[in-house]
């Protein structure tokens, strides 16, 4: 059976799925659209909107309209063919599978021929929340040399009316809404970074601002973006990996055809169906501007600004995505191509298990409404080590470098405070690692390709020196003061000289990635 809406009933029988009239909501949610969300990928078809389709349990009758600004393969490929419906697997520890559909996707939209409708989700009053769920790069005006991107400066020059980047295009949406009616809104950053609203507040006024020194808008604009808009920091976490054969198979074998997936032309791997674990973790700051949706009821914390801060502090900066980062770098260098087999490699489970609970733990300040401890403890024993999770230390490589900074950074500026920064080893231990992995060639000496990275060919230039064999690595020292990328000049902080130390251990020879690792956790 194929993935349809014409199989809606049958499709009903076989897999879970909320009992309510999807023509009806789709109806209205394309007359009176109130969620319009930018980035179509595994985490929102997976995650997003099945939290949102869970509200309508609790009366929130509307869908969601998705726009691609950046990969439209995606619309074409995985939306179109399939009615806009969605496949969401959860894999728990015991190899318990379950399948929801998810019928919520009102539209599929692309900006390069959808644009007039985007406007017009923007005019409508009732438009409650443009969600983005972009990854961290599509938040990025520059480039690694703190220089704008040239479609940036383009739109800084043209104006709104020919915005091309995410950021641009949404300040003008928000102008048209504003000429229009000056109706609040609440704009949802769903990306890993911390305090990920106030990033997008910051970029959006950044250009908003930069447009009214050009004469595009005036200075009530600007007040309307500050006191109008609503930019809750959150925190998401639900690891949802690359879409995996297994789990094609495992839905053939329950009579659903026709859904492999596809590597787009811009890298993203995507498929009809979505895999992901059974944790998870979604927690909004109450700033809702023009009116709420019921998410608390559907299991989202929704609380106040500093309780999100410390949640995402604990989740994103210590016990879940720097351990991640740690396996992503050493599991490509040491030939893995899966997260569960790397916990299972005694060095690294002891590796990741030191960072979490002796470098990480003891600058977290406990957010009350999840408990640190646990959730590490759970990241580390259940989650992790999932051998069910068709998870890959290459798919959570991508973007390294737009990474570190906040997964190690911000850990690295509490130890500075403290003046403690001399307690920290296997932080630049993981630091050095991301340098070796630069190079392109695993512990045994054979070459790899590095996850796709907006940086690579910078990072390439500035690594070209590096040699397996020859322990001179004087030439990183500039990199090691781009604070952009490690959130902290490592030269200024004093950190610099145990990269470089661990780096030129590991570049000895075949081999000498593992020796250096181990012998760091001894010295531990
Ligand atoms: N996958 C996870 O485990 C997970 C968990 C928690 C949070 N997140 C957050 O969600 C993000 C997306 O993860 P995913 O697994 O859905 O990735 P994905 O590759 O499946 O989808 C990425 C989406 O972002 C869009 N995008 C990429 N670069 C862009 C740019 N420069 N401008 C505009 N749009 C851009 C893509 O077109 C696509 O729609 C992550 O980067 C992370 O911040 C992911
Ligand atoms: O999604 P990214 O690219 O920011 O990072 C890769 C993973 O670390 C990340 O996706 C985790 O799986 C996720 O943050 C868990 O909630």
């Amino acid at each position: 059976m194929k993935l349809s809406l014409a199989n809606l009933n049958e499709l009903r029988k076989k897999v879970q799925c909320l009992d309510y009239d999807v023509e009806k909501l789709r109806k209205n949610s394309l007359q009176d659209p109130q969620w319009v969300a930018f980035g179509s990928g595994n985490i929102f078809r997976g995650y997003i909107a099945r939290v949102i389709e869970d509200t309508i349990k609790y009366g929130f009758d509307r869908g969601i309209s998705v726009v691609e600004t950046f990969d439209e393969e995606i619309i074409d490929k995985i939306y179109t063919p399939y009615d806009n419906l969605s496949l969401s697997v959860t894999l728990d520890k015991d190899g318990d599978f379950s399948t929801r559909l998810i019928c919520n996707l009102a539209e599929a939209l692309k900006l390069s021929t959808d644009k007039k409708r985007i406007e017009e989700i923007f005019l409508n009053k009732n438009l409650k929340v443009a969600s983005f769920t972009i990854t961290e790069k599509g938040y990025s005006l520059k480039n690694g040399a703190g220089e704008y991107f040239p479609n940036v400066k383009s739109d800084f020059e043209k104006g709104p009316d020919f915005a091309s980047h995410l950021m641009s295009i949404t300040t003008a949406m928000l102008l048209k809404r504003y000429t229009s009616s000056k109706t609040p809104l609440t704009l949802l950053s769903l990306d890993n970074h911390s305090k990920n609203g106030d990033k997008l507040k910051s970029t959006i006024l950044l250009i908003a601002n930069t447009w009214k020194e050009n004469g595009f808008v005036d200075a009530d604009f600007i007040s309307y973006l500050e006191n109008d808009i609503g930019y809750p920091n959150t925190m998401i976490d639900k690891i949802t990996p690359r879409p995996a054969d297994v789990i094609e198979k495992y839905l053939n074998e329950h009579g659903i055809e026709d859904i492999g997936h596809v590597v787009t032309g811009k890298n993203t791997f995507i498929a009809p169906y979505v895999n992901s674990e059974t944790a998870e973790y979604l927690v909004i700051e109450d700033d809702f501007r023009n009116g709420s949706v019921p998410l608390a009821k559907a299991g989202v914390y929704v609380t106040d600004r500093k309780t999100v801060d410390k949640v995402d502090t604990m989740k994103l900066t210590t016990c879940l995505n720097p351990l991640h980062t740690a396996l992503a770098v050493f599991g490509c260098l040491l030939g893995y191509k899966s997260i569960s087999a790397e916990m299972k490699d005694e060095d690294l489970n002891k590796l990741v298990t030191k960072i979490g609970y002796d470098e990480g733990l003891p600058v977290v300040v406990d957010p009350k409404i999840i408990e640190p401890k646990a959730f590490l403890k759970e990241v580390l024993e259940i989650r992790l080590p999932n051998p069910y999770m068709p998870d890959t230390p290459q798919r959570i490589a991508t973007d390294t470098s737009q990474k570190l900074s906040v997964r190690f950074g911000e850990t690295i500026k509490k130890y500075v405070e403290k003046n403690e920064v001399q307690k920290l080893d296997l932080i630049p231990l993981v630091q050095a690692g991301w340098i070796r992995y630069l190079l392109e060639i695993d512990d045994e000496g054979n070459s790899f390709e590095m996850s796709p990275d907006p940086l690579n060919e910078t990072l390439k230039e500035q690594v070209k020196n590096l040699k397996i064999g020859q322990e001179d690595v004087s030439s990183i020292e500039s990199l090691l003061t781009n604070s952009t990328i490690f959130g902290v000049n490592l030269v200024e902080i004093g950190l610099a000289d145990k990269v470089k130390k661990y780096l030129a251990q590991m570049l000895k020879g075949s081999g000498s990635v593992r020796k250096t690792i181990k012998a760091a956790l001894e010295e531990k």
